[in-house]
């Protein structure tokens, strides 16, 4: 939202505020409070502007959740998309950046994981949006809907005043801030017996700044009609850091101990997921620029500090 106003967009924003707050819209969009189910309220929202494209990030989130109350990420996350899709039909909108995920993935048999390699979700949220992508594939083919997923990988880091916040925080990173800031007491640490190298899950972090531009470039791509009209895309950094290595660089930025508490695996964990982003990078020179975890964590630490203390 704030990288679209500052090259120039116009920006609506659409959201429930389920699982956020109306004080993150920034004052120079437009916001219409509204539940992705509401496809009149949808439609009349892109009949009352004039939109490049819609980028949708609306969904339930928690893999950890999902294994739990999966018809829920099945109903908002893949019917309720059903239902923007068919409004962006009836009202000629037909430019979607869309925000699937490595969740698609499930276990990979190599790393980095390619675009290409096989899609089988090891919990309900990687199905819930790996449905949508199946959906989107349809659109494409049968209305010339043009489309990029953006599959990311674990999104961290904060600019300009915005960071990381989940209502309820699940986010690793958040989590072991809070318990350095003094906001909890340990951070839990789910699985030690995974086959990596410390058994502990391993995660590719992606710099939320450089997810924006990664956004930014496929809008563009997508207003362009001599490019494809259907990209998917990895977005990751392609390094991977174990839970415990997140841990000692949280120590390393805060300079807090930080305790841990060692628990059971959380069901519908994959062990290993670390991004091939190559595609991106060579197709619409996609450049990733914070990539490293101390400048990732430390950038959250700024702004966790402000929000909190
Ligand atoms: N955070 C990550 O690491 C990560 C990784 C891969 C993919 N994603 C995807 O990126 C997107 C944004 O994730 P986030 O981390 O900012 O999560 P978030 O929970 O902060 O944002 C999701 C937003 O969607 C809204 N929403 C949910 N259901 C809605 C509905 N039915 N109608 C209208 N609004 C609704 C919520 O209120 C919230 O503001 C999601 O689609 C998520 O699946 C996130
Ligand atoms: O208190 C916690 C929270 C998480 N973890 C572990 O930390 C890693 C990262 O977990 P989390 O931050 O919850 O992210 P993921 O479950 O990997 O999922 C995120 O990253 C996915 C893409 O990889 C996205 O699709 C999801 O929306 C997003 O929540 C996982 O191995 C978890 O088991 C812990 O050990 N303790």
């Amino acid at each position: 939202m704030r990288l679209l106003l500052a090259s120039g967009h116009s920006v609506t924003i659409f959201d429930n505020l389920s699982h956020s707050k109306r004080s993150a819209v920034a004052e120079a969009a437009t916001f219409v409070e509204g539940d992705l189910a509401d496809r009149d309220l949808i439609q009349t929202t892109l009949r009352n502007g004039s939109f490049d494209g819609v980028m949708h990030f609306a969904a339930l989130i928690e893999a950890g959740e999902s294994m739990v109350k999966p018809e829920i990420f099945f109903r908002n996350n893949t019917a309720s998309t059903l239902t923007l899709l068919e409004a962006m039909l009836a009202t000629g909108q037909k430019r979607l950046v869309f925000s699937s995920t490595a969740a698609c993935y499930g276990e990979p048999e190599k790393t980095p994981i390619l675009e290409d390699a096989k899609l089988e979700p090891t919990n309900a949220y990687g199905e819930s949006k790996l449905l949508v992508e199946h959906i989107l594939r349809w659109m494409n083919k049968i209305h010339g809907m043009r489309y990029a997923s953006l599959r990311y990988f674990n999104v961290a880091g904060a600019i300009e005043g915005y960071g990381e916040a989940h209502e309820p925080e699940s986010h690793i990173i958040p989590l072991i801030l809070d318990v350095a800031l003094g906001r909890r007491k340990n951070i839990k640490i789910f699985g030690q017996d995974y086959p990596t190298k410390d058994g502990t899950c391993v995660r590719d972090y992606v710099h939320i700044r450089d997810l924006a531009d990664a956004h930014l470039l496929a809008l563009k791509a997508l207003t362009d009609e001599a490019k494809p009209s259907r990209m998917i895309y990895n977005i990751g950094t392609g390094t991977g850091f174990t839970v415990r290595e997140v841990i000692e660089a949280a120590r390393r930025v805060t300079g807090k101990a930080i305790e841990v508490e060692e628990c059971d695996r959380r069901p519908g964990d994959p062990a290993v997921l670390v991004a091939g982003s190559d595609r991106i990078r060579a197709e619409l020179g996609w450049n990733p620029q914070h990539g490293a975890l101390d400048e990732i964590i430390t950038s959250a630490w700024e702004w966790h500090q402000k929000r909190y203390s």
